[in-house]
């Protein structure tokens, strides 16, 4: 870890973190990474703690003081302030970033990605702190494309779906549709820290992350979740796979989207982290323009994988269509297509994505497997029995 150089050469000097939703899938990823990479403390902010574990306990673990948790919920706490002002970096995480919950919780989604984190950035910016906030892919809405007749040659050509964090506009529905309390939240909230930039000198970075998946990401409902609750397309699909179901495609599974791999995305956190000269003002798209498919071709590559790492041969029909309405009730609306533009993350960080999707899928359903076959088995069995 000695004689670590930033990407203009200078030693990098170890710093003080605090890391606000470092107990969720994003935050347990960057906190594994700053402990067995990099001398940095962290100290992490959660209400939960159960994805970060292994990286807590025990006390004899070569990072143990080099990280702490403190079980805070910053709607409500007014330690918060005390460990932003402990740190060099706050970097925040919190927030709800389910689609399930945009049309059904807008008021819960609208106060954690506006209201919630106003504190963090006020607190940053008062008390002269670096900060890098965690917004979304979703801030750009449909794409422009959406918007052309379906036989239009436009929608073949990049300028009219190529997702740029300068040049691209935020398109979102009625506000009837309240899948955009989410996207309008978190535009809301970029804009806030922008304007604290340019009136009051605070340091920021602005990330865009688009669908990072892979291991420890969300729950599986009935184990390590509620048995009625809606995770993210991956842990939808892998609860389907593990439970020998059909993966259920919302409105034929047409929308598109790009997935990275968590650990390559992490890379480009960890750039961002030991690069401010580079990384603060700017805002960057975090994705694998690679990447693309339908949700019916994941569905489709996620089956053959599970198969393939499982040993099990896959069900009869494997897919089954439902409608957003049926499956995320009244307010649900979708992002047609989501391509990362990678210029600026590029220019400034130096940084591409690696591994491919079908790779990703790979490690990622072997670690599902692994995590919850055998618990899906016996709970599966216990409902069979009663
Ligand atoms: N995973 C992705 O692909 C993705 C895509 C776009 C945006 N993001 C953004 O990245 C961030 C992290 O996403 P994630 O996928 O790790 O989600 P996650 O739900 O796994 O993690 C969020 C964490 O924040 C914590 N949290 C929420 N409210 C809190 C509060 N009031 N006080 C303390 N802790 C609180 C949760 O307990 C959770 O552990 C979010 O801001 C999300 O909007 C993620
Ligand atoms: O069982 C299912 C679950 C979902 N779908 C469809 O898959 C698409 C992707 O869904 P998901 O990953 O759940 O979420 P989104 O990509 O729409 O939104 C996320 O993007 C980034 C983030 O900001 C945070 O992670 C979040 O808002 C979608 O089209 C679903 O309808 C399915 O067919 N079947």
């Amino acid at each position: 870890m000695g004689g670590r150089v930033d990407l203009d050469g200078n030693q990098i000097k170890p710093i003080t973190i605090c890391m606000i939703g470092a107990g969720g899938f994003i935050g347990s990823h960057l906190c594994e990474k700053l402990m067995s990479e990099t001398p940095h403390k962290v100290l992490a902010v959660d209400v939960y703690n159960d994805k970060i574990k292994h990286l807590l306990e025990p006390a004899t673990l070569a990072w143990a003081d080099r990280i702490q948790f403190h079980r805070i919920n910053i709607k409500n706490d007014s330690r918060l302030e005390g460990l932003i002002k402990m740190a060099d970096l706050t970097i925040n995480l919190a927030a709800i970033c389910t689609p399930a919950d945009y049309n059904t919780r807008p008021l819960d989604t609208i106060y954690s990605n506006f209201i919630d984190a106003l504190p963090v950035v006020k607190y940053c910016s008062e008390n002269g702190k670096r900060l890098i906030h965690f917004s979304t892919c979703e801030v750009y809405g449909k794409t422009i494309g959406a918007f052309l007749p379906k036989d239009s040659p436009l929608r073949q050509d990049p300028a009219y779906y190529v997702l740029k964090e300068d040049e691209s506009p935020c398109i979102f529905g009625p506000i009837e549709k309240q899948r955009w309390s989410y996207a309008c939240a978190k535009q809301l909230i970029e804009r806030l820290i922008y304007a604290e930039g340019a009136e009051n000198g605070l340091e920021f970075t602005i990330v865009r992350p688009f669908n990072w998946i892979g291991p420890r990401m969300d729950f599986i409902p009935g184990i390590d979740g509620p048995s009625e609750g809606v995770p993210r397309v991956l842990a939808c699909f892998s609860n389907n796979l593990l439970r020998r179901e059909p993966l259920k495609l919302v409105d034929g599974g047409e929308s598109q989207r790009t997935f990275i791999y968590i650990k390559d995305a992490i890379e480009a956190v960890l750039l961002m982290i030991e690069n401010p000269a580079r990384a603060n003002g700017h805002t960057f798209n975090v994705g694998n323009p690679n990447n693309e498919v339908t949700v019916r071709q994941l569905a489709e590559m996620m089956t053959q994988v599970y198969s393939k790492v499982s040993g099990e041969s896959s069900i009869e029909t494997p897919t089954i269509d439902v409608s957003s309405k049926e499956f995320y009730g009244e307010g649900y609306d979708d992002s047609d297509k989501r391509i990362p533009d990678m210029t600026i993350i590029n220019k400034q960080l130096g940084w591409n994505p690696k591994t491919s999707l079908w790779d990703l899928l790979e490690s990622t359903l072997t670690y599902q497997h692994r995590t919850y076959a055998e618990a899906i088995k016996q709970a599966m069995s216990k409902t069979a029995a009663n």
